[in-house]
């Protein structure tokens, strides 16, 4: 029986929760996972308005982004195309076909609008690892950190009118892994479990210092799962406007069409996208620490 399989395009920087995210599709980092078919294009260095990509998150993944773990450099090499032509690329191939699920900055995915008018229609769903709708942001109280990384590229993005999707961090600090659980998975069978635990070592770091946790936010994998298990989450309807200057600057804001304001807004008549309201967290994660620990 043939299956209908999802086409998936990750869009993503380095960084730990990344790992875990390209783990549970089973990719890991794809030479490791020997995943040497899975095509790699690489991202803008800049943003879209030509400014410098900011490194913010050393402190959070390590100072390679991968936990500090030294790992060699790896010996394939990216595809020619940029990240952006390929994903209009393969847009364009499977109308309505492809998911981009965006779990870093998202000036790829502006680019790629920018580029192809048709590229709006033919985009299945853009689903979005950022924001923090109605809650303080994790780069500063107003801020996100993917956002923040691009938020004029972020506003493109909201306000292009593809079907979007976006989780943010109001949603997905509801799914935690402890510091009891990861030594479950340090036990584990899993494949990928040792390395995994050994990445893990700076994220839990940060998360003691930062939040005063046991346990770590598994953001990415959570997004991941809105794209292949959208039913596991609640959405709200809205148009979101991204802050692009001042000390808000990165900020997302859901207008949630519960009032008809007197005057036109930045808000009024742009296309609504869908906001990841509530989870089910602990089908979230049972779902993650099943795979990570049994295959
Ligand atoms: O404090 C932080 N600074 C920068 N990036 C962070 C921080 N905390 C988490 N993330 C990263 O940003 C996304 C969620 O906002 C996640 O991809 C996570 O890896």
């Amino acid at each position: 029986m043939a299956t209908d399989l999802k086409k998936i395009i990750i869009d993503t920087d380095p960084g730990v929760d990344k790992i875990f995210t390209l783990c549970f599709c089973g990719f890991l980092l794809l030479e490791i996972a020997g995943r040497t078919d899975v095509p790699v294009a690489e991202g803008s260095h800049v943003t879209i308005t030509q400014g410098t990509k900011l490194r913010i998150a050393d402190f959070v993944h390590g100072a390679d982004g991968l936990g500090n773990q030294n790992f060699h450099p790896p010996k394939g090499k990216p595809i020619k195309q940029s990240a952006a032509d390929f994903i209009v690329e393969q847009a364009n191939l499977y109308p309505g076909k492809i998911t981009v699920v965006a779990l870093g900055p998202l000036t790829n995915i502006a680019l790629a609008i920018q580029q192809d008018p048709a590229f709006v229609k033919n985009i299945g769903q853009i689903v979005i690892l950022g924001g923090a709708f109605a809650v303080n942001g994790n780069v500063n109280p107003a801020a996100e950190a993917n956002i923040f990384g691009d938020p004029d590229a972020a506003d493109i993005v909201f306000t292009c009118g593809a079907d979007v999707v976006a989780v943010g961090i109001n949603v997905t600090h509801q799914v935690v892994m402890t510091d009891a659980d990861r030594d479950k998975l340090v036990c584990s069978n899993g494949k990928h479990a040792q390395y995994l635990c050994k990445i893990l070592e700076v994220y839990f770091s940060y998360h003691h210092d930062a939040y005063n946790t046991k346990g770590v936010y598994l953001h990415d994998p959570t997004a991941l799962l809105v794209a292949v298990n959208p039913s596991l989450f609640t959405y709200m309807e809205g148009v979101v406007r991204v802050q692009t200057s001042g000390i808000t600057r990165g900020l997302t804001l859901l207008y949630n069409k519960q009032k008809r304001f007197a005057e036109i807004t930045e808000w009024s008549d742009k296309p609504s996208v869908k906001v990841a309201v509530t989870v089910d967290a602990p089908a979230v994660y049972k779902l993650f620490m099943d795979r990570l620990m049994d295959s």
